[in-house]
């Protein structure tokens, strides 16, 4: 039988009964357990919520580029502006393709208390605080109001996630409680000359944390994830869907009992790339800094030993992360 990515209705668990919520778990298992992606719907956020993001990120987009560089990406932070040509996200799997055609602005979390933990001299300054673009105050205020949206559905998730793993639901909680989530908006511009070979907008690659909700449009040249079989699937397109595929924290978590899925962004047909272009929102949601990944108890026994060292959520991601901006400090 061919993969397929579910769609998946989660208010039966936000909402329900303890047998319409194991019903939840039960699909989003046999969803992860197969192809490490879903469509989540029932989901609670305001369509109003997206487009507002939309709306004042393509403002924001629309800029120059001398403008947008005010706000570029320290080496030593995930904060800011990225310009065309400045990742490749192919170099976290030690793949050397040309840059990813796209650009970005990512922020991290928006209400972090002043205390030692997040006060933490770390790498990677995982509580730095976030750049806004001048002259447009509701980029912030949209933004936050987003990012603390996503913050609630990826508790749900990872309580879904427990459910669905035989654990306790609460499990994660204390893993996650004051996580690191970077989140990125993509914007992949028009493709004037064609691309060079082995060019994609984004690279082939898995995901570094948890789990990742993307808020795709429906442009052309989207999303595709690498099924069991090697062939590409399309993300289908549904506009009151988030698409939530897991990280490379939840294999080592599952002892591979979940797949952290090879997905990329491929380029729009040569004859739309002069105006095609394509924008998603990506919560990269990252445990605790300090949160030890180590193979879960119900995802391991005789026959299937731990396959994974352990590691932590902050070294992981800010091993990874270097990885891609490597063509950065190269080109
Ligand atoms: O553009 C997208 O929809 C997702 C891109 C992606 O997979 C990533 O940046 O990790
Ligand atoms: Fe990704």
């Amino acid at each position: 039988m061919a993969a397929t990515i579910p769609i998946i209705d989660i208010s039966p668990f936000l909402k329900g009964g303890d047998a319409q919520r194991r019903a939840v778990a039960a699909a989003v298992n046999t969803a992860c357990s197969e192809i490490g992606f879903l469509l989540v719907t029932g989901h609670g956020i305001p369509a109003s919520l997206v487009d507002d993001m939309r709306g004042v990120s393509t403002t924001f987009f629309a800029r120059p580029l001398e403008e947008k560089i005010r706000y570029r990406m320290p080496p030593d932070r995930y904060r800011g502006y990225i310009a065309l040509g400045n990742e490749a996200l192919a170099y976290s799997l030690d793949e050397k393709t040309p840059p990813d055609y796209k650009e970005s602005f990512s922020i991290g979390p928006v209400d972090a208390p002043d205390d030692a933990y997040h006060r933490a001299a770390t790498p990677a300054n995982f509580f730095a605080p976030n750049m806004w673009p001048e002259g447009l105050p509701e980029f912030r205020t949209t933004w936050t109001a987003y990012y603390r949206s996503m913050e609630g559905l990826a508790t749900s998730l990872m309580r879904i996630f427990a459910m669905a793993l035989g654990m306790d639901e609460h499990y994660f909680d204390d893993k996650v409680d004051r996580h690191i989530t970077n989140f990125s908006m993509l914007h992949y511009p028009p493709q004037h000359e064609p691309p060079l070979p082995g060019q994609l907008r984004a690279g082939v690659h898995t995901d570094y944390g948890s789990l990742t909700i993307v808020k795709p449009d429906g442009a052309e040249g989207g999303l595709q994830v690498r099924a069991k079989d090697g062939g590409w699937l399309d993300v289908p397109h549904e506009p009151d869907a988030f698409v939530v595929n897991l990280g490379d924290l939840m294999a080592e978590w599952t002892n591979d009992r979940w797949v952290s899925t090879l997905h990329r962004v491929v380029n729009p047909p040569r004859a739309a790339g002069a105006a095609a272009r394509r924008l998603s929102m990506a919560f990269f949601h990252q445990p605790n800094y300090d949160a030890v990944i180590q193979c879960l108890p119900t995802c391991a026994d005789a026959d299937r030993p731990p396959r994974y060292g352990t590691t932590t959520s902050g070294e992981h991601v800010w091993m990874k992360i270097n990885k891609h901006r490597e063509i950065e400090r190269s080109g």
